[in-house]
């Protein structure tokens, strides 16, 4: 289920905007990768690119080359809402579905395949997706009410819970814990650290000792200057890119000089 994903001289455009230029990395199937930077070095962009939901926006496009298991990404052949089903996404604000219920807010995904759900395949999704995302024990009896009345922390969770009932390859994570308290983002953490047995995770994060806590792995990308396309300067083991980067910058930014 969980996949590796191989980028390579990846440059990504909002129409003539170089936004994020010439990365190659590769991410590891079943482990947690971070993005890290200063705010405009094209995390969030690079992140939208795994899904293809950076063509979304009007003018934007990317060149090179990302491939996932074994698959061209961005072949004219791939269907781009196939693509987007298979690899799911997390985003900073949670974002459940204002006029549904719990139950139905994890389904949301699983509805738009064409198929129509049997109650007890629904039945079972909705509880399997719910306990993965450790949820279950706290929405079980009430499952039937709005997913909008529950805490920022149980709506983020109900978030990610949606993402994996379609039982994606890959989860993509944007900021998921910006929005949360202290323990809100620990009870995300802990899942992130569960989740990544299943699935390859790949996290946006601006707070490094959630990098440090969460990730194997961890990508520094940053800015030549103002206007200029973000780079990736490092893409390390977590471990090493804390203790003993190779680059001057990196250790510059995780030690708070600068960003
Ligand atoms: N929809 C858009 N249209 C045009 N330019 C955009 C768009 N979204 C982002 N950009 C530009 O692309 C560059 C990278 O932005 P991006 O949001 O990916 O950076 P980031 O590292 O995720 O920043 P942050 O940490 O502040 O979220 C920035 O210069 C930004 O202004």
């Amino acid at each position: 289920m969980a996949k590796s994903i191989d980028i390579s001289d990846l440059d990504i455009y909002y129409g003539d905007f170089l936004a994020v230029e010439g990365v190659s990395m590769s991410v590891r199937a079943r482990s947690v990768t971070a993005f890290i930077g200063p705010s405009g070095c094209g995390k969030s962009t690079l992140l939208r690119s795994l899904n293809r939901m950076h063509e979304v926006t009007p003018g934007a496009r990317v060149d090179g080359k990302v491939v996932i298991d074994g698959q061209e990404l961005y072949d004219p052949m791939i269907d781009p809402v196939e693509v987007r089903r298979q690899i799911g996404m997390v985003f900073q604000r949670p974002n459940p579905f204002p006029t549904m219920s719990i139950y139905e807010n994890v389904l949301a995904g699983s509805r738009l395949n064409s198929r129509k759900l049997k109650k007890s395949e629904a039945d079972d999704i909705v509880e399997r997706s719910l306990k993965h995302a450790n949820l279950w024990s706290e929405v079980k009896d009430r499952l039937g009410k709005p997913g909008m009345g529950l805490s920022g922390g149980q709506q983020q969770r109900l978030c990610i819970a949606r993402a994996i009932a379609v039982e994606p390859q890959v989860l993509l994570m944007d900021e998921p814990c910006s929005a949360l308290d202290p323990i809100s983002t620990s009870a995300i953490e802990d899942l992130i650290h569960e989740l990544k047995t299943d699935y390859t995770i790949v996290i946006v994060t601006h707070n490094m000792q959630q990098a440090a806590r969460v990730s194997e792995d961890t990508a520094f990308f940053n800015l030549a200057g103002a206007g200029k396309p973000g780079r990736l300067i490092e893409f390390n083991p977590t471990k090493k890119i804390f203790s003993n980067p190779d680059e001057p910058a990196t250790e510059a930014y995780i030690s708070g000089r600068f960003g």
